[in-house]
């Protein structure tokens, strides 16, 4: 029976507010009559701040909760950041819906610097992630990396104090928040590269719910779908989870998928990239292929095989 009513489980930092109240946006409009309400929760993710993520470890630290929550029939839905959802999910649930997606670059911050050249020998870079830590270190070995965790807004305002001299985030979480004049520069494929899924929002639900399904596949986004399982499917064999240092970006064309893939180290700041094409139906295929290439070239090691 097509439900009357679709319950959002969602994080409760701005960020998760605004793409959760997207989702529901973009969910009455499709579905007119439709009743769409929010249901903020709170996540392990959230709650342990006083750590890197990668030292907190567990897959889908940000998702268990909301999962709780549609099992318990509490929710029919849950909104998330796709970089923050495991190559792997939960058994019994699915991704029906990935949204177009935003601009995937990561963003250079900063009050005193334009970008990362402008930067001072040995100045202070917050970031907690493995993946912009490992590029930094490979363009400018000098620099001071320091922890940063928090939502978005708690990390501006550590900038702002003064513990930085620059911090890099998404330049989607930012452009969300209507905070797109932080950004003083962009850090772009082919030098730079986003997480796997970066700046794609996906709608999870039960696979035993096809009347759900149903309605929240209207938003799914065929072109953002193709590109995603590829950059998903290489972290999967690179055995991806925030706690290595991998980057992906896939574009996709008349011609095709270009998938390109990096594994760094973050202490060395040593970067091995491979890329590949394929059909557009080979998504998969090409992100197992890129994987591939990359233990080829020695990423084993580096990831801790
Ligand atoms: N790990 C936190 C997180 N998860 C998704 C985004 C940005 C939005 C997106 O990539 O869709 C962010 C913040 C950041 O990295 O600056």
């Amino acid at each position: 029976m097509t439900p009357t009513t679709l319950r959002i489980a969602t994080r409760k930092s701005a960020l998760a507010l605004w793409q959760a109240e997207h989702v529901a946006a973009e969910l009455r409009a499709v579905h007119p009559g439709l009743l769409v309400e929010l249901v903020p929760l709170s996540t392990r993710g959230d709650e342990i701040l006083d750590k890197p993520l990668a030292t907190i470890g567990g897959k889908g630290l940000f998702l268990k909760e909301l999962e709780v929550a549609m099992l318990e029939g509490r929710a029919e839905l849950a909104v998330h950041s796709l970089k923050d959802v495991p190559a792997e999910l939960e058994p019994g649930f699915v991704l029906p819906a990935i949204l177009p997606r935003a601009d995937a670059a990561d963003a250079f911050v900063s009050n005193d610097y334009a970008d990362l050249a402008a930067l001072p020998l040995g100045a202070r870079v917050g970031t907690s992630s493995l993946r912009r830590q490992a590029q930094l270190r490979a363009v400018r070995p000098d620099l001071t990396l320091l922890d940063l965790r928090g939502n978005v807004g708690t990390r501006l305002s550590k900038l702002d104090a003064g513990h930085y001299d620059a911090i890099l985030l998404a330049c989607a979480g930012l452009e969300r928040l209507g905070l797109a004049s932080r950004i003083r520069s962009r850090l772009t494929a082919p030098d730079w590269l986003p997480a796997p899924g970066q700046a794609a929002i996906a709608i999870e639900a039960r696979a035993d719910q096809p009347d759900v399904l149903a309605l929240l596949h209207a938003l799914d986004d065929a072109q953002t779908r193709l590109a995603v399982t590829a950059e998903r499917a290489m972290n999967h064999v690179l055995g991806g989870s925030c706690t290595v240092p991998v980057g992906a970006w896939c574009t996709v064309t008349e011609r095709g998928l270009h998938l390109r893939g990096m594994v760094g180290d973050v202490s060395s700041g040593r970067l091995l990239q491979a890329e590949a094409e394929a059909e557009g139906d080979q998504a998969e295929a090409l992100g197992r292929q890129v994987a591939q290439a990359l233990f080829d070239k020695g990423a084993g090691p580096l990831l801790g095989h």
